[in-house]
Parts: C-alpha cells; sequence; structure tokens
C-alpha cells in the first residue's frame, strides 16, 4: 500500500472529478464554500506549478436550478440543459475567482462524448489540454451539455473523467464524491464497511451498489464511479475515489478512500471510448470471412463482407459489427450512412466506384477505428 500511495503523492498529471452533490448547498444553488474549500486544496495541490492538474466538474445543471426557479433537478433533457447553460456559467465564474486568489487561470473546455471518438475532435481537445497546462492554466471540464443528444450523452462526469485522465496521459485520477469510498454495500445502511483498496474486478464481486447519493442532485451513483475507475484502471491509470473533504488528505499519497490499481496498460487513444462509453447506434452483420478477417485478420470492413444492416446511424457513428449468430465481435466507427448501406452489401469495392463513383471506394469500418470486443 505505502508504495501505491508514494505514487500518488509523486503523480505529476492527475485529473480530479468532482461531483455536483459535493458543489451545491442542501437549498440547491451552487455553494461558494465547498468550491473554495476544493480550490484551497488544488491550488496547493499544485505545488507552484510541478504537479498538473485537469478538474472535471459536474455541478452545471444544479447551479442552473434555482437562478432559474426550479426547485429540483428536471427529468426532461430540454429543461436540463437550460439549467446547465444557465449554471454552467456561473459555476465557471465561481471557479475563475476562486482559482484567482492564487494566480492560478483557469480555462473552460466543453466536451461531448463525440470529441472522444472522432479522430479530429480527439487530437484537438488533447492538443487544447496540453497546451492550457502548458501554459500553468487549470482546465476545468464538463459535458457539453447544451448540445449532447439523449444518445450522444455520457449524463454522468465519471465515465468522463476516466477518458479525460486517458486523453492526456494523466498519472493518475481522483473521483470526489460525497461518500469517502466505495463500501461493500450502501453506505446509507448500518454494517458496511469501506474498501481500502481494489487490486482488479473480483475484489469488487460482493460488492452492492446503492442508489445515487441523498442529495438528489448527482446522477451516476456509484454505479458509474465504478465504471469510470474500471477504465482508468484497465488503461494504467490508478483511481483514488474519496470524499471531497478528504480531497487534500488523497492528493498528498495519505491511505484515504479506496485506491484501485491500475489492471492494464496504456491503449490506443481514441478507442478506449468506443469499447467502453459509446452506445452503438445500429449494427452490421459479417459474414464468417469478414468476422475471420476482422477479428483474426485485424483489416478494415469491407462492404463485401456485410450481409445485414439495422439502426439508424450517420457516417461516423459507433456501430456494433456483429457475427452470423449475432454475437458483437467489434465496435467501429463507420464511414456511411445507415441508408446508404443496402445499396453497398455484398458488392466489390471496385464493382461500387464504378457504378457509384469513387466516394464509394471505401472501407465501411476503417480498422484503424475498429475496436475488438472480448470473445
Ligand atoms: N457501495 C457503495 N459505496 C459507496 N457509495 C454508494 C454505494 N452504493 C450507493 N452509494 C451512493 O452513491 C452516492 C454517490 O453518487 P452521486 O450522488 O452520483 O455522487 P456525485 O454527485 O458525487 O457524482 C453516495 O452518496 C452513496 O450514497
Ligand atoms: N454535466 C452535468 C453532470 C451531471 C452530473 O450531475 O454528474 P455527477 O454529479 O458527477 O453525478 C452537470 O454539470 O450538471
Amino acid at each position: 500500500m505505502a508504495s501505491a500511495r508514494q505514487s500518488v503523492a509523486e503523480a505529476r498529471r492527475v485529473v480530479v472529478k468532482v461531483g455536483s452533490s459535493s458543489l451545491t448547498t442542501a437549498a440547491g444553488g451552487l455553494d461558494a464554500d465547498r468550491v473554495d474549500a476544493l480550490v484551497d486544496v488544488l491550488a496547493k495541490s499544485r505545488d507552484g506549478g510541478l504537479r498538473e492538474i485537469v478538474l472535471v466538474s459536474s455541478g452545471a445543471i444544479a447551479a442552473g436550478l434555482s437562478p432559474l426557479g426550479l426547485v429540483r433537478r428536471p427529468k426532461d433533457l430540454a429543461r436540463q440543459q437550460a439549467a446547465a447553460s444557465v449554471g454552467q456559467g456561473l459555476l465557471v465564474a465561481r471557479y475563475t475567482a476562486s482559482f484567482a486568489r492564487y494566480g492560478v487561470r483557469v480555462g473552460q473546455v466543453l466536451l461531448t462524448s463525440d470529441d472522444m471518438a472522432r479522430r479530429a475532435h480527439h487530437r484537438n481537445a488533447s492538443r487544447t489540454l496540453d497546451q492550457l497546462l502548458a501554459m500553468g492554466a487549470l482546465p476545468v471540464v464538463n459535458e457539453n451539455d447544451t448540445v449532447a443528444t439523449d444518445e450522444i450523452r455520457f449524463g454522468d462526469n465519471d465515465r468522463l473523467a476516466a477518458l479525460v485522465a486517458h486523453l492526456v496521459h494523466a498519472d493518475l485520477l481522483v473521483l470526489l464524491s460525497d461518500v469517502d469510498g466505495l463500501y461493500d454495500g450502501d453506505p446509507a445502511k448500518p454494517g458496511t464497511s469501506r474498501i481500502d483498496e481494489v487490486r482488479s474486478p473480483a475484489d469488487m464481486a460482493h460488492v452492492e451498489i446503492g442508489s445515487a447519493g441523498k442529495a438528489g442532485v448527482g446522477t451516476g451513483g456509484m454505479v458509474t464511479k465504478v465504471e469510470a475507475a474500471r477504465i482508468a484502471a484497465a488503461a494504467g491509470i490508478p483511481v483514488v475515489l474519496t470524499s471531497a473533504s478528504h480531497a487534500g488528505d488523497a492528493l498528498a499519497g495519505r491511505a484515504t478512500g479506496t485506491y484501485f490499481h491500475r489492471t492494464g496498460r496504456r491503449s490506443a487513444d481514441r478507442l478506449l471510448w468506443l469499447q467502453h462509453a459509446s452506445e452503438p447506434r445500429g449494427a452490421l452483420t459479417l459474414d464468417d470471412g469478414a468476422v475471420r478477417a476482422v477479428v483474426e485478420g485485424r483489416k478494415s470492413l469491407l462492404p463485401a463482407g456485410i450481409a445485414a444492416v439495422e439502426g439508424e446511424f450517420a457516417a461516423g457513428d459507433p456501430v456494433e459489427l456483429r457475427d452470423a449468430a449475432g454475437r458483437a465481435v467489434a465496435r467501429g466507427l463507420v464511414n456511411f450512412d445507415a441508408k446508404e448501406i443496402p445499396l453497398l452489401i455484398g458488392r466489390s469495392t471496385r464493382d461500387l466506384a464504378k457504378e457509384l463513383g469513387p466516394a464509394y471506394e471505401r472501407e465501411v469500418v476503417h480498422r484503424d477505428d475498429l475496436v475488438l470486443l472480448p470473445g
């Protein structure tokens, strides 16, 4: 344990995620004192810039509720987005003022799940974050709630934080909530205890996860935090899960909260999103030869190998690739709209190019945009 926590203390680039429940008052609205308390800890932890911090902060919707006369978090997307629009401005204004006490500039970065997948967006997001850090600024990231649709929404910031940690090559992910770690059962119930360390998913086999917190402003509850920890750990990034009030201890490497050991190594950048955080928008069924080419040969999927298509998707969306038995074998970003695929099914790219033009001489899913699913 000592060496794991030692590596926490020494982590140079850290992504810290804070949930709505840690930033709001019981009556609703932003709690300036709690924001300041968090900022105090983060500013000190930067150690004069020796440590780089990216903050993934929820709270936009919660912060927008009372200014819009809403007494609780709305269920419909449109009012959530309106609240996020009002609240995000207030949230970033609050962080800007609070970090200014330490002479630290903040930069707002709003991301959608699409930005994690599309090559150019991914590259730009990564470059902007790197540049902000290089210039000594502290990026404050949130989901771009106002443009995200129900289908492509992360909805919770836990998984977004795991993907951002991967994007910026973080040494550590710290997830802050209103509970001081992962418990073996819903901490609201008596007799449950905190788990100090998780070395592999097997260590969580006995864990019971209850509903989201009492504050009622968070979204994901523990389920999404555990999922985020699993994604980051599998991508080679250790995770500490604790409460905002223990953030200082956690960042200093003291034994608090739950420590998730890394379980895997860093993998190809964008594809982490495809595997863990995307909802496929449709499915392509492959013939046996295409399954072999994609799975064993690591080849691109060509039109000739497609047997069937379902779902409504646009070029660039994530789709599932299935074998003839309906088993999902891979996920990929598709290069055609769903309505174009029936024209292509079973045809060679050469024929298609001759008949429909050179734009059709391309893979349906390029191998660089493909991730295989565990069999
Ligand atoms: N096994 C568990 N261990 C820890 N917390 C749990 C567990 N099961 C349910 N929870 C609840 O999850 C809540 C945290 O989720 P949430 O309210 O979404 O937080 P945030 O806004 O910080 O993202 C805790 O307040 C806790 O009540
Ligand atoms: N983007 C949303 C985050 C949603 C949310 O509440 O997340 P969380 O509190 O982390 O469970 C917001 O800023 O309100």
